[in-house]
C-alpha cells in the first residue's frame, strides 16, 4: 500500500536531513574548544579526560573532521534553521506530494506545516537529524489526516439500530464494502442487517444478497426497480424488530449532479434517517475520488468516507487529502477482494506505514 510515495518520502528525509547537516555543520565553523563535554566519547566510545583548562593540545584541534561534528556536535546542539536551509527539500517534498495524487491545498498545508516547524526555530536535533525530519513530517501528515472514526466505539455509544447508508458513484466497491463492513461488525461482536437498497443496477440486489448469504447476513429486499426508500425503511424495521444493532444500506452508485438519483437519495434519508452518511470512492481514483467526496459531501452532506481498493493505489494521495478536504474522517480502507480486506482508519498507523516507526 502507497509503496511510490512511501519511498519517494525516505529519498526526501535523506535530503532534509542532508541539508539540515550541512545548516548545522556551517553554523559548528567555531573553535574545538566548544566542543561539549563528553563529545568525543559519542564518537569514538570512549571518554577522555576533560581538559585541565580552556587550552585544547594542537592534536586534538586537528581531529574534529566535519563528519564528526555533525554526528557528535550537532545531536547536542540547538540548531537555528532559515528558509534557504530547507528550501530545495521543501520544494522536492511539494513536488513528490502532487505527483502522488496529494491534493493541492493539503501539499500547501503539510509544506506549511514542515515550514513553520523548522524555519527560524531553535531545534535540538536529538538522536538523529533523521529523527528531527521524520517527527517533523509525521506531525505534518497527522495534522492533515485528523482523527480518523472508531466505528465499533461509535455504535456502542449511539442508540439501536445505527443506521448506515452507503453512498458513492458506480463501479467503485460500495456493494463489496456494505458486506466487508457486515463481516467486520459481526466479528466485533454486532449485530447486522442490510438493506439491498440498490434496486436499479440489474443484479444488484443478487449481488449484495450472495454476499450476505455467504457472511450469514440476513438481507431486506424489494424486486428490482422497487423504490429504495421502502426497502431501507424495511430493513430498519426489522432492525428494530430483530433487536439488531446496526443496518448497512447498499444503494445505487450515483454521481452528486444528476439531480433525479440526488432527490432519490434525498427521499431515502427523510425515510431511513441515517445516523451515519457513508461516502464511498475508490482511493486508486486519486485526486478524482477527493474532489467527488468534496462535491458529494456539498451536496447531500457526508459523515464519512470508505476509500477502496488502498491495495492497489501506490500513491495514497486520495488517502492523505480527502479527511482534509472534505472535513470528514476515512472510516475505512479498502485492501483487497475479501471479506477480511478492510482496514479501519487511523491515521498514526497510516502514517507509521508511510514513515517506519511509531507515531
Ligand atoms: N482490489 C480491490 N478490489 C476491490 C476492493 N473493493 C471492491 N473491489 C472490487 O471492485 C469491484 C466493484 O465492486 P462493487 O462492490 O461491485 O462496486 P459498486 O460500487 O457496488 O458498484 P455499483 O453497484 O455499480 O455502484 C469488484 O470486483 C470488487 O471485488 C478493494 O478494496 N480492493
Amino acid at each position: 500500500m502507497f509503496d511510490s510515495l512511501k519511498k519517494k518520502l525516505q529519498n526526501i528525509r535523506t535530503k532534509f536531513a542532508s541539508n539540515i547537516e550541512e545548516a548545522a555543520g556551517a553554523e559548528l565553523e567555531q573553535p574545538v574548544t566548544e566542543l561539549p563535554e563528553g563529545a568525543e566519547a559519542v564518537e569514538s566510545g570512549v571518554t577522555p579526560a576533560p581538559p585541565v583548562s580552556g587550552e585544547v593540545p594542537e592534536k586534538e584541534r586537528e581531529k574534529p573532521t566535519f563528519f564528526k561534528k555533525v554526528k557528535v556536535l550537532v545531536q547536542e546542539r540547538e540548531v537555528l534553521l532559515r528558509e534557504k536551509d530547507i528550501e530545495e527539500p521543501l520544494f522536492e517534498l511539494e513536488m513528490v506530494l502532487l505527483e502522488n495524487d496529494v491534493a493541492l491545498p493539503v501539499t500547501d498545508e503539510i509544506i506549511g506545516r514542515m515550514r513553520k516547524d523548522l524555519v527560524g526555530q531553535q531545534r535540538k536535533i536529538g538522536s538523529s537529524v533523521d529523527d528531527l525530519v521524520a517527527s517533523t513530517l509525521r506531525s505534518a501528515l497527522c495534522g492533515v489526516l485528523g482523527e480518523g472514526l472508531d466505528l465499533s466505539h461509535y455504535i456502542r455509544e449511539h442508540e439501536r439500530p445505527v443506521k448506515i447508508l452507503f453512498t458513492g458513484v458506480n463501479g467503485t466497491g460500495k456493494t463489496t464494502t456494505v458486506a466487508k463492513v457486515g463481516h467486520y461488525l459481526q466479528k466485533n461482536g454486532f449485530t447486522v442487517v442490510i438493506g439491498a437498497g440498490d434496486t436499479f443496477r440489474a443484479g444488484a440486489i443478487e449481488q449484495i444478497r450472495t454476499h450476505a448469504d455467504r457472511l450469514g447476513i440476513k438481507t431486506i429486499q424489494h424486486q428490482a426497480g422497487a423504490d429504495p426508500s421502502a426497502v431501507l425503511f424495511d430493513a430498519v424495521q426489522y432492525a428494530k424488530a430483530h433487536d439488531i444493532d446496526v443496518v448497512l444500506a447498499d444503494t445505487a452508485g450515483r454521481f452528486h449532479n444528476r439531480a433525479n438519483l440526488m432527490n432519490q437519495l434525498d427521499k431515502i434519508r427523510r425515510v431511513m434517517k441515517p445516523d451515519l452518511v457513508v461516502y464511498v470512492d475508490e482511493a486508486v481514483a486519486g485526486n478524482d475520488a477527493v474532489i467527488r467526496a468534496d462535491e458529494f459531501n456539498k451536496a447531500v452532506g457526508t459523515d464519512a468516507v470508505v476509500l477502496t481498493k488502498a491495495d492497489m493505489d501506490p500513491k495514497g494521495g486520495a488517502a492523505i487529502s480527502v479527511a482534509h478536504t472534505v472535513g470528514k474522517p476515512i472510516l475505512f480502507l479498502g485492501t483487497g477482494q475479501g471479506y477480511d480486506d478492510i482496514m479501519p482508519f487511523q491515521p498514526r498507523a497510516v502514517v507509521n506505514e508511510l514513515l517506519g516507526g511509531e507515531a
